[in-house]
């Protein structure tokens, strides 16, 4: 490839991970979660990483959300390469959401405060204009604004827990495990809001999930991890084909609840 040809690739490319490893404890007790990952997503794309539980997937999201120090590889976001520690603007550009609503919410804290609170600390005026605009983006309306979170249900904790992710205008989202928390009753909605705010917003999406019917519906590309490791990588048209190469990913498809190639294909119905 011509160093012009590269330089546009890296363009395209919202996120960047590169023989990525993550490591817990130290000395002897070293356990390595993360072993040799590497993949990239396309602007405005979205990316699932599926696997077994253990396997590593939030362990990769975290890594890159500046919650574990301990790693080494590149992980490049625009085509700038991160440094150890994460700086404002970073967090201007990638923001996370978490699996459990119940706990990443503050249970003290109105919503008004939950979504003020990151534009406080970065210093942005026209709070309440903006509180009431992502409150209407997600879904949930300015009658919403000063209640807590027990008094909200799952789904529209999480929808709080979406609009606190945009409140900073950010172009990625690390989203982990966002509806398995969830009734499956509401999973649907959620993963709708999503779909509809990567539209709007023009949003790049990395996703962890165990679920191949989210990936399924919400992915154009899967990496597969297992042990720590990226075993494989396809597209979710290969996916729905059924037409893993690895042994370990056609173990998942099958296994996966529900799994049935018609299934998925309607899925995008
Ligand atoms: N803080 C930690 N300290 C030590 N080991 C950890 C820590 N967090 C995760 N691990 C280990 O790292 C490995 C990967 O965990 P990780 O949570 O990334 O898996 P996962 O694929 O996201 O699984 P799940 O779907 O169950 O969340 C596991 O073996 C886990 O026990």
């Amino acid at each position: 490839m011509t160093e012009a040809a590269g330089d546009k690739q890296m363009q395209r490319r919202a996120l960047e991970i590169a023989n990525l490893n993550v490591y817990f404890g130290e000395g002897e007790e070293t356990f390595q979660a993360v072993n040799d990952v590497s993949f990239s997503v396309e602007k405005g794309g979205s990316y699932g990483l599926v696997g077994e539980s253990g396997s590593g997937k939030s362990t990769v999201l975290r890594a890159i959300s500046g919650l574990i120090d301990d790693w080494d590889g590149q992980i490049s976001v625009d085509g700038t390469p991160l440094q150890t520690k994460r700086d404002k603007a970073f967090y201007r550009k990638i923001q996370m959401v978490f699996q459990d609503p119940y706990a990443s919410l503050h249970p003290r804290h109105t919503v008004d405060r939950i979504l003020s609170e990151p534009l406080k600390l970065h210093g942005i005026k026209d709070i309440e204009n903006r509180v009431l605009t992502v409150l209407d983006d997600v879904g949930l309306g300015k009658s919403f604004r000063f209640r807590y979170p027990h008094q909200l249900s799952g789904g529209q904790r999480q929808r709080v827990a979406v609009a606190r992710s945009l409140m900073l205008e950010p172009d990625i989202l690390l989203l982990d495990e966002p509806t398995s928390a969830l009734d499956v009753s509401v999973q649907a909605e959620i993963l709708n809001l999503l779909s509809d705010l990567r539209k709007e917003r023009n949003l790049t999406y990395l996703m962890v999930t165990h679920d191949l019917a989210v990936v399924a519906h919400m992915c154009d590309e899967i990496a597969v991890m297992s042990h720590g490791k990226v075993v494989e990588v396809m597209s979710v048209e290969q996916m729905r084909n059924s037409e893993p190469k690895e042994a370990y990913t056609r173990e998942l498809l099958m296994a996966s609840k529900g799994y049935d190639p018609e299934f998925f294909a309607a899925e995008d119905a």
